[in-house]
């Protein structure tokens, strides 16, 4: 699990473990870290490949700490050879960190010559931003604004000392230009925005450097799961397993009017491993998820779940219609004393029917923005920008666990960090994907995972099976259809066993 932290707990460890050390001890950790990675890049021939020695590095140094940082680690790169010019673009400058880059013959340039730092930009090799960290509040200001719009386009590699600068630390909110990294070094911790859109686009690849901060942190705010902690809560069947102890899965889909999502749906029920499944809807979406997956139980019903046999959960709403019958039917499933996954038109009738979410077992809602923007009086422009505090409140307001679907997919449990899925891919956003996760998570539910558990495990799964459908050989990524999410859903159990 990666672990990240709200700016007040960060500071809070900060203050207790400073007390501890001696005065800088931190920011030279810190330093040191940001250094290393720099001159691994310089050195490792893919970037940049010239190594340390004579590489022109810039950096854009703001007016706190996180310019301190970039100093001394500058001073670092530059006591190895490098050609280092700070661009000062503060108010007011770390004079430690200025004093130790001087004495070691680096140069500084101040932001206000502005063609002097334009060409400075231009020559680099490497650009480290040490702007803006945890310090930084709303849209950069001048001339922050334009040496990270520079930066993006001078061609250099960019590595972001703690955050890229422009990013809310604690929310991933970006207003305006931000810079854009190649490599986030960060310290402590993990933070928030590091992990969630958009912020997280602006990161790069994070690292994270131990400055000894662990034994001072609280429970985390967020929590990326790796691949090992997937691996660990997903149910294995066994010898003694039969189809009932694996899991049995409802699956509420499909209507006249929209089948594809009921075969998609139980396509990803299917593939993600249930004992069994059994779909429950009329005719034609019958007949159709019959033809294409013979080894589900069908049933057709009318007004009534009775005829469809036990279920240990349920998925309830693709393509199901919004419509009276719809809704009489989500309404049986979510009067059961099962775990329940609500999805698509299900989510539609919710935002007209809450009070059918005031019940006692796990409810898992799979909303996109828009869909979660209906359930909670919002707008979905809203919820992109802040998923992280939409999708909190949803959880607290709807009784629910809430997996919001997009380009980062976040997870909320009242009281619990909130999860953020590390796979997936662009490519997955084309339709009927959704259906599949849901067909999938569905499974996981019914094979007694924890909602919130279900639900992770469900998102790391089905962005694994994205990936690997659209680039399964590493050369390059192509379209795909949600038929291939379903087909590559094995494949990415598999990377978990290996
Ligand atoms: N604490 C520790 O032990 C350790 C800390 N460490 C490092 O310190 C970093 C935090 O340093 P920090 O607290 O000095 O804040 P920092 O991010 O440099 O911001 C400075 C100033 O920027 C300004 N500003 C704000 N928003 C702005 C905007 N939108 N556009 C333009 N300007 C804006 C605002 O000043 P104002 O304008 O309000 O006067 C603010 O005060 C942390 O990320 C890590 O790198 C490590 O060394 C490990 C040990
Ligand atoms: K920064």
């Amino acid at each position: 699990m990666r672990y990240a932290h709200e700016v007040d707990k960060v500071r809070t460890a900060e203050r207790a473990l400073m007390a501890r050390l001696p005065e800088g001890t931190l920011m030279r950790r810190a330093a040191a870290g940001l250094a290393a990675v720099c001159a691994r890049l310089l050195s490792s021939g893919r970037e940049v490949g010239l190594g340390v020695y004579g590489a022109p590095i810039v950096l854009l140094v703001g007016s706190g700490d996180n310019g301190g940082d970039a100093l001394y680690a500058g001073a670092g790169l530059a006591r190895r050879g490098a050609r280092v010019t700070a661009i000062l673009a503060g108010a007011k400058t770390h004079e430690g960190g200025l004093a130790a880059l001087r004495a070691v013959g680096g140069r500084a340039v101040p932001a206000t010559d502005e063609a002097g730092a334009a060409a400075e930009i231009d020559r680099a090799d490497l650009i480290v931003d040490g702007m803006l960290g945890i310090g930084g509040r709303g849209g950069l200001r001048e001339p922050y604004a334009s040496l990270a719009v520079r930066a993006a386009d001078s061609g250099a590699v960019v590595v972001a000392c703690d955050l890229p600068s422009g990013i809310d630390a604690s929310t991933g909110q970006v207003d305006g230009p931000a810079v854009q990294a190649d490599v986030t070094v960060t310290f402590g911790t993990y933070k928030p925005g590091l992990l969630v859109d958009p912020g997280a686009r602006h990161a790069g690849v994070v690292e994270l450097v131990d400055i000894g901060l662990g034994p001072y942190l609280p429970d985390p705010d967020v929590c990326a799961p790796r691949g090992d902690d997937v691996a660990a809560w997903l149910p294995r069947p066994t010898h003694e397993s039969d189809k009932y102890r694996r899991g049995v899965v409802g699956v509420l889909a499909g209507g006249e009017a929209f089948t594809g999502a009921a075969v998609l749906a139980v396509g990803g029920a299917v593939h993600g491993g249930a004992g069994m499944v059994r779909f429950a809807s009329s005719e034609h979406p019958v007949e159709l998820v019959r033809q294409r997956w013979p080894e589900a139980v069908t049933t057709v019903i009318g007004d009534s779940l009775d005829q469809v046999g036990r279920v240990q959960a349920w998925v309830a709403g693709p393509g199901l219609g919004t419509d009276e019958r719809a809704e009489a039917l989500l309404a049986q499933v979510l009067a059961t004393d099962l775990p329940v996954l609500v999805d698509a038109d299900g989510l539609t009738i919710l935002s007209r029917r809450r009070d059918l979410l005031w019940r006692t077992p796990p409810t898992l809602l799979t909303p996109h923005a828009g869909e979660l923007a209906r359930l909670l009086g919002t707008d979905a422009a809203e919820v992109e920008a802040r998923r992280l505090e939409h999708v909190r409140r949803a959880a607290e307001e709807l009784n629910a666990t809430v997996l919001l679907k997009g380009s980062t997919t976040v997870i909320a449990e009242a009281e619990r960090p909130v999860r953020v899925n590390p796979t997936g891919t662009p490519w997955l956003a084309t339709a009927g994907t959704g259906d599949v996760l849901s067909g999938l998570t569905g499974t996981l539910l019914a094979g007694g995972l924890p909602a919130i558990d279900a639900a992770a495990a469900g998102a790391y799964l089905h962005g694994l099976a994205g990936r690997l459908s659209a680039d399964p050989n590493g050369a390059g990524a192509a379209p795909i259809s949600a038929y291939d999410v379903v087909d590559a859903l094995p494949a990415a159990f598999r990377t978990l066993s290996a």
